[in-house]
Order: C-alpha cells, then structure tokens, then sequence
C-alpha cells in the first residue's frame, strides 16, 4: 500500500512540474489575431481554393488589423498586410525573418537546395546570393544589355508578323534572354526545346507549390507511408517533380559546359563562373549548376507577367498609352529605338512602368519567409518556424497610400507643374522582396522590362479587339492564381503606328 502511495505522489509532483514548466513556455502574449477555420485543418481550403487568396488576406487584415495569422492544419502562417509591418520584421528584422519555410514536400521534390527555398542557415546560402548578386546586379549585368536590346527587335518583329500570339513572343523574349545570359544558348523561336520544358514544369509548379497546401508539411510521419496506400500519391507525383527538377537543373547545364569546351562560347553566367577559378572541385561546380538552374526557373514568368499586365492596362487605358508615345516621339524621335540609357529622360513612361508593377505585382504574395527564432511585434507572439508571407498585393492596393488603387493612373508618382504635389511610394520598393532575399535578377527584370515597354510604345498600338460583328471586345480584369500570377487569357489589337514605326521594326540594327 505505501509503495503505491509514494507511487502516486512521485506521479503527481511530476505533472505539477511539468504543468508548470509548460506554463513558463508557453507564450505569455498571444499570436497575431485572425481566423480560425475548421477544427482539424484550420483555413487550408481557403488557401488552395481562392485563386485570388491575396485579396482574402487583405479582407481578413481589415477585420483583424494589418499582421494576422492562422493555421493550414499544424503549420502557423503570418500575413504582413501593410508597409510598416513588411519593413519593421522582414527588413530591420532580417536576420531572423530571411529563411525559407522548411517543407516536406519540398525536400521530396528537391526543391530544397534551390536558390529561392535553400535555407538561410544553410552554410552554401551566404555564396549563391554573392555569385547571382555578382552575375545580375548592374556591374555584371551590363555585358547582357546587348543581348536584351538586340531580342527586342526580335520581339518586334513577331508582334508585328503574328500579334495574335503576343503571350508567346513575350515568353520567348525573356526565355531567350535568360537562357543566353545565364547559359550563352540561343533559342531560336518560342517553339525552342529549353523555353518550352521551363514554361511547362513552371506551370505545374505555379499551381501546385502553394504555401501550406500540403497536408505531409502538417504530418511529416506521413512521408513513410508506402506508395501504394490510399492518400500517398502524393509520393508519386513528388518522385516525378524531382526527376523534372534534376532535368531543369542538368540539361541547359551539361549543354553550356559542352559549348564552353569549344572555346567559343558567350561570356554566360555559367561560362564566368565556371573559368574563375582553376580546380573547382565538384561541390563548387554543383552550386554553380543550382544558382544558375535557380535563375533558369525564376527568370521567366516574372518579366512575363509584368508585360502581359502591360498590355493589359494598354489595352484598357488609351489615354495614359497615347502620353506615354507622345513622350518617346518627342525625346527620342521615330528613327531608332529607345535604349536603357534613355529610361532617366522618359519620366512619364517610367512612371507607367511603376504603375504596371503596382497595379498587378506578378508575384502578388513575394516568397514565403520563416523566422528563424520566436520574436515579439508589437505585443504579438511570432512563433519560431512561422510561415511570414508579405501580402504585397495589399500594400499596393492600400487605398490610404495609394488612393482609388483600382485606376491606372501613373501621375501617382510624377510632380506637379508647381514640384509640390504629393508623390505616391515607388512599388517597385515592394514588389522584388525584402531582406536578404530580395530579387537578385532585380536589375536584369527591370532592364527586359524597360526595353520592352518603350520599344512597344515608339512603335505599336494596343487597342481593344472587335468581336466578329465589330463591336470592341473589353478584357476582363482577371488573373490566375499561383506563386506568379498572370491575367486570364485575353485579346487585344497590336498594328503598327505608322510607316515609319514599320520601318524601324524592319530595319533597326
Ligand atoms: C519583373 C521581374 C521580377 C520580379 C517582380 C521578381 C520578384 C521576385 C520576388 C518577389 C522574389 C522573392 C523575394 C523574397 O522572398 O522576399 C524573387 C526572388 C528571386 N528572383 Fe526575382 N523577380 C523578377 C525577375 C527575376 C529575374 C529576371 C531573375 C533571374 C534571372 C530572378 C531571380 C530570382 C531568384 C534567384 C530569387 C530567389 C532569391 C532568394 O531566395 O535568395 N528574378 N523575385
């Protein structure tokens, strides 16, 4: 009897203490406020369902205030719903707020070792930001401004052959660029084999990568699960995404290493890195391979869907597209192209291209960040691990900084006559990411971007197509969901201005 009695005294004190120690750490201050959803899987079917799953975050910010936070089964996410909130924790903060969200699925598909997922503990991470930082800030960049400027009179051209298919001559003038600056090979057409196997493993990508969409990132036990079990197919499709994914990062790889041996080859990224050292040993030679595939996957569809909002918001605001031709006539004349070195005499078609960002971001939800330590905000408790996704959409449709966010205006950033008027924040402060994960390929996007728009501008108009009985056909303002959004398809009508513009299509050297 008395051995059970000193049994269940030595079992309660270990409770108490136990309780107690919980007690001191748990959190004193409670996490962010926000929905809860379902009991078992909190809100995950809102964020796979909602294709436009950042204007829900901006709704749930106006009812809980600007930082909320809720649950997709066991993972925590954080949504920064305003400026203040993105800078204070993912600029000031970010030493802590720089890593990547640790994903199961990701490791299964072997993302993880990639530029944009790669952890920021990891001791490689401090080396893959300085060689793309080195390759695509404007040191190194400017040896590819040839390259951009002479694939937009390639670009031209198509538009002016095919306007039809502008999506595809977009695509294949930034799938070209990126694939001659980071790998030195030439794709001839957008039919081109390294254009086409990126856009299609991108798309699968876009729509299945959501932050906190799968259920073994809740559950990581359930990687074990045998393949052929009810509920496990998603081992399958992993196992196919890594195969994929060892191609994206092998295959332009092997081929610039084959090109470099000839002794000919263009001074790509690859080429750069691959000759500045003697004796690289394998490891250095595989990192090379990841940022460069890193660069290969995330170059593409970003300056993509910027152009198509471009045309868009063309399409739909002739007025604002009229100014802007006015102005490139007026500086530059219509016997040759606007080059990079004319941005800084372009004010109002500068002040375009900021409101194309900020009117559609293309990555409306940046990249997830982690925190790597449990932190405080404001009275709110972080939670080490947390998901930190910076709703950028909402900060560019944050009607107090940016009234009626809805209208395409680009006098938003320019002075009035009188140099008084009150100038809105440049987006683009924004829209390329925060911390030390900004956007290394920044300057080599917004040059593509640049080029593009005011070559198009001096030389097309963009107008709403006629439907078969000629009535004007007026786009809907609708984008896809994804990690990089881009509008529904739509139609617009692309002709040249004038002779003279078909002419300097034709012949521009
Ligand atoms: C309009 C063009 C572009 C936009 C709007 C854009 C936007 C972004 C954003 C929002 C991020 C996530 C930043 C964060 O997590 O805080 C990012 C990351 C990244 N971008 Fe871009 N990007 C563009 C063009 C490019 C280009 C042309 C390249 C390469 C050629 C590139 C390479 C990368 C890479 C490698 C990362 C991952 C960085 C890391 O996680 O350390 N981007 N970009």
């Amino acid at each position: 009897m008395d051995s059970y009695l000193v049994y269940y005294e030595l079992l309660f004190v270990t409770v108490f203490i136990s309780f107690i120690l919980y007690l001191r750490k748990r959190p004193t201050c409670l996490p962010p406020p926000g929905p809860r959803g379902s009991f078992f899987s909190g809100t995950r079917s809102i964020i796979v369902t909602r294709k436009d799953v950042w204007r829900q975050y901006a709704e749930w910010s106006k009812i809980y205030g600007p930082v909320i936070s809720f649950k997709s089964h066991k993972v925590n996410i954080v949504v920064l719903n305003s400026a203040k909130s993105i800078h204070n924790l993912l600029d000031s903060r970010s030493k802590l707020y720089s890593d990547r969200p640790s994903s199961a699925m990701n490791q299964l598909v072997g993302q993880d070792s990639l530029q944009t997922r790669i952890s920021s503990r990891n001791p490689h991470f401090p080396l893959y930001r300085k060689m793309a930082h080195e390759e695509l800030a404007w040191k190194g960049m400017s040896r590819h401004v040839p390259v951009l400027e002479s694939q937009v009179k390639s670009l031209l051209k198509n538009l002016m052959s095919d306007p039809k298919n502008f999506s595809e001559h977009l695509r294949s003038y930034q799938g070209g660029s990126v694939m001659k600056a980071i790998y030195g090979y030439t794709a001839e057409s957008s039919d081109d084999f390294f254009i086409k196997f990126i856009q299609q493993w991108w798309q699968v990508n876009n729509a299945t990568m959501r932050t906190g969409s799968w259920l073994v990132d809740s559950y990581p036990i359930l990687k074990y699960l045998p393949s052929w079990m009810p509920g496990a197919g998603f081992k399958e499709f992993a196992a196919q995404r890594k195969a994929s994914i060892d191609d994206v990062m092998s295959l332009p790889f092997a081929w610039a290493k084959s090109d470099i041996s000839t002794g000919r080859a263009y001074a790509s990224f690859v080429a750069s890195q691959l000759n500045r050292q003697e004796g690289l040993t394998s490891e250095d030679e595989e990192i090379i391979k990841l940022v460069s595939g890193s660069m290969y996957v995330t170059g593409t569809d970003s300056v993509l869907s910027t152009m198509l909002t471009f045309f868009l918001t063309m399409t739909l605001n002739p007025a604002a597209q009229k100014i802007a031709q006015e102005e490139i006539s007026r500086v530059i004349g219509s016997d040759r192209l606007p080059l990079l070195t004319d941005r800084d005499r372009l004010p109002y078609v500068d002040a375009l291209i900021k409101e194309v960002y900020r009117f559609h971001t293309p990555a409306p939800l940046a990249l997830p960040h982690a925190v790597t330590q449990d932190d405080m905000y404001e009275g709110m408790f972080i939670q080490k691990g947390s998901i930190v996704v910076p709703n950028v959409w909402a900060v560019t449709h944050d009607e107090s900084v940016y009234p009626d966010p809805d209208t395409f205006d680009p006098t938003r950033y320019l002075k009035s006559e009188d140099e008084k008027g009150h100038v809105q924040p440049d987006p683009r402060n924004f829209v390329f990411g925060f911390g030390r994960r900004v956007c290394p390929g920044k300057q080599f996007g917004e040059s593509a971007v640049f080029l593009q728009i005011a070559s198009i501008l001096a030389t097309f108009n963009i107008s709403k197509a006629l439907d078969a009985h000629g009535t004007e056909i007026t786009p809907e303002i609708d984008y896809k969901g994804g990690i990089v959004t881009q509008p529904e398809e739509f139609v617009c009508k692309i002709v040249p201005r004038s002779d003279a513009a078909i002419d300097l299509i034709m012949w521009s050297h």
